[in-house]
């Protein structure tokens, strides 16, 4: 059956900080080894969708299943046990570790290792011995993800990874993130506010307005919609990244 293969759903989710209500009756699904884009204007609920994924909000209403379970109530570390690899918006980096350190502490056994986060990232390698203070913030963002990833998830969350980068480095870390998603397999989540670069990056894509899903679709099919996109964003955001 099509539900057996799912990996992640949202299902009719109401969520929260205290008494406001930021997810309104969100509904969405991911199957194994896809990735999916979360777009919306400022203030939508993207990173609440994600803090909600990771058990940081109040849920009132609906189910949040995961590889078959219902973790709706599940304490964040367990999540992160089950294979929920977030990377923060913050990236929350040691400041005060080396980025071998960074990313020893965190590790888990599984198929990423040291060798292959640096191979991922040559510059991690290259920075190994600097401490978390001494990188620039593409390298921070590098060192969050790579951390993620030693953590071994079946699903990496990246919320706005690009933001604050230099174009430059914004194209080395958007191939990283397609080879995580298109050549590992892994299956990703990321909340973005350049819409065309999201799409580049995923199979597929949802668009939230005020908590819900407005929008949901094939990222290629989205991208090549100039209209759609302009309706669903705002004006000018289809010439953005050209
Ligand atoms: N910790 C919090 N406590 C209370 N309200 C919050 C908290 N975090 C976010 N909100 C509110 O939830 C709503 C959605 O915020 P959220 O950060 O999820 O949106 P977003 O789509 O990620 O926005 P942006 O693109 O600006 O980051 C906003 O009205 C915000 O003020």
């Amino acid at each position: 059956m099509a539900e057996a293969a799912l990996q992640l759903e949202f299902d009719d989710v109401v969520a929260g900080y205290g008494q406001a209500v930021v997810l309104d009756r969100l509904s969405f699904s991911l199957a194994p080894g896809r990735s999916l884009a979360i777009l919306g204007r400022n203030g939508v609920g993207k990173t609440t969708l994600l803090e909600t994924l990771m058990g940081h909000t109040r849920v009132t209403r609906g189910a949040i299943r995961w590889q078959g379970e219902d973790i709706t109530h599940w304490a964040p570390h367990r999540r992160a046990r089950a294979g929920l690899g977030w990377v923060p918006q913050e990236r929350e980096v040691f400041p005060s570790l080396t980025v071998e350190e960074n990313l020893r502490v965190i590790a888990r056994p599984g198929a990423w290792t040291l060798a292959r986060v640096f191979g991922l990232f040559p510059r991690l390698h290259e920075r190994r011995g600097n401490q978390g203070h001494q990188l620039s913030g593409g390298e921070q963002q590098m060192l969050a993800i790579g951390r993620a990833l030693m953590t071994n998830p079946s699903l990496l969350l990246l919320d706005e990874p690009m933001e604050g980068l230099a174009p430059i480095v914004v194209e080395e870390l958007a191939a990283a993130i397609r080879q995580l998603c298109e050549g590992e397999g892994l299956a990703s989540v990321v909340v973005e506010q350049h819409p065309v670069l999201a799409l580049e990056m995923t199979h597929e894509a949802i668009v939230l307005e005020r908590g819900t899903v407005v929008h949901s679709g094939p990222s290629a099919t989205l991208a090549q919609d100039a209209a759609l996109l302009e309706g669903l964003l705002g004006v000018g955001i289809a010439a953005e990244g050209a």
